[in-house]
């Protein structure tokens, strides 16, 4: 059984390669970083360290690794895996996508068996868009008949995987806790179950249960963590204004989502200090500019900061940490940084309402806008 995944990364090697070759399967990474690829092909394996106070060590043997900008090669590897997954950002799906068109082409004319391509990204429906580009790529023909070979599950996965700085280029290091949930109902019946994946027929309460709680936090704390001149969110943990931001941000999406979805309140209370925990794992050394990384994505209409404040709002609930955050995200202005830079450039040239409004998605009149200027003023 072989995978092909996309992105040797911090989540593609210490999390989703991990879990797939103990599940069993023969990993290929797509990678357009070429140091990588070659330590991949050279070494054919890789450690991951468990950060906690064991330090458990796990050894990933038998892995491949191929160069991402070679068309032909990847859509090889497509047409001939059992599995294809992803792990290389939301606005890189568009580019893997001509790859896997190649692929479902090769397989449909080679009269393959049927594939699932999840995308393991922080978005909503991150597998559903993957497969407009891909779809967006064929002929009407071959879109027929691509849907009765491919289906492209959402998925939602959390492990916290920082930057990783080792001699040896392919060590990764992650916290203990780790979580995948991929949509049955968007699969084909009978699939093999990657085993360590949690199976759901609705993934929507997951995905935004964990967008909202993990990321939401998270972000809190970068941001306000960076404005406060800390290098690491275990450093900003230990700042009690900054956790009074994270945990207030947290009650507030929490509030939202007991509501939109009837958890369990006392369930999701605990869910939310199990992550404020997880942040401030001393094992891990996690910097503020990686979780605070891409602000225009993080500020995005269904991302972690509107989407929920917007929900909350509309249902009547306090939203006075998350506009809060929102403000300090559009200070978040980290030059080496592609999308801070572009922000701050925005806001120099449109002034702060309408840069914000842009990248929201919201009017600059509307009434949460107003308070995230009021949050940015003082
Ligand atoms: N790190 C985490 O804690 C974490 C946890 C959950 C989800 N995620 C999500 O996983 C995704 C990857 O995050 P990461 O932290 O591993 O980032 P990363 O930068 O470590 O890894 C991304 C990898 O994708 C590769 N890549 C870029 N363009 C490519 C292409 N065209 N073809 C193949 N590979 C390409 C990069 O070279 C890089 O190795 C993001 O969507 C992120 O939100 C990250
Ligand atoms: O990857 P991003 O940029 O969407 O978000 C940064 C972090 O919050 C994120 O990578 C978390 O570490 C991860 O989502 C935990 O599961």
């Amino acid at each position: 059984m072989k995978a092909l995944h996309f992105g040797a990364g911090n989540i593609g090697r210490g999390f989703i390669g991990l879990l797939l070759s103990q599940s069993g399967y023969e990993v290929v990474f797509s990678d357009v970083n070429e140091s990588l690829v070659r330590s991949l092909q050279e070494r054919g394996s890789y450690t991951v360290t468990i950060a906690d106070e064991n330090g458990e060590r796990i050894p990933v043997h038998g892995v491949r690794a191929i160069d991402g900008r070679d068309l032909a090669l990847v859509a090889e590897e497509v047409a001939t895996a059992d599995l294809v997954t992803t792990a290389v950002g939301v606005p890189i799906l568009k580019h893997i996508a001509p790859g896997i068109a190649a692929g479902i082409k090769l397989r449909m004319k080679r009269g393959g068996s049927s594939l699932h391509i999840i995308a393991c990204e922080n978005a909503i429906g991150a597998s559903t868009q993957l497969k407009e580009h891909v779809m967006g790529l064929l002929s009407l023909e071959e879109k027929q008949q691509a849907a009765s070979i491919a289906a492209f599950p959402d998925s939602a996965v959390d492990r916290i995987v920082p930057l990783q700085h080792h001699e040896d280029p392919l060590a990764v290091t992650v916290e203990p806790f780790y979580e995948w949930v991929i949509n049955r109902s968007q699969m084909f019946p009978g699939a093999k179950e990657i085993s360590g994946v949690h199976y759901v027929d609705d993934l929507i309460p997951y995905i935004e249960r964990k967008l909202f709680t993990v990321n939401t936090g998270h972000c809190s704390a970068a941001y306000a963590g960076y404005r406060k001149r800390y290098d690491t969110i275990q450093e900003a943990m230990k700042d009690e204004e900054v956790v009074g931001l994270v945990t207030g941000a947290l009650q507030e999406t929490g509030s939202m989502l007991v509501r939109a979805y009837g958890f369990d309140a006392a369930e999701h209370e605990a869910y939310i200090h199990k992550i404020v925990d997880r942040f401030r794992n001393p094992y891990l050394s996690d910097e503020v500019i990686r979780v605070g990384r891409s602000p225009i994505r993080k500020l995005s209409p269904d991302d972690r900061l509107v989407r929920p404040a917007l929900r909350a709002w509309e249902q009547g609930g306090n939203i006075g940490h998350l506009t809060k955050v929102m403000a300090l995200a559009l200070k978040f202005d980290y030059a080496g940084d592609p999308e801070a830079a572009r922000l701050q450039g925005l806001i120099g040239e449109k002034g702060v309402r309408r840069a914000f409004a842009e990248v929201s998605g919201l009017e600059s009149d509307h009434a949460l806008t107003q308070r995230v200027m009021d949050d940015y003023e003082r």
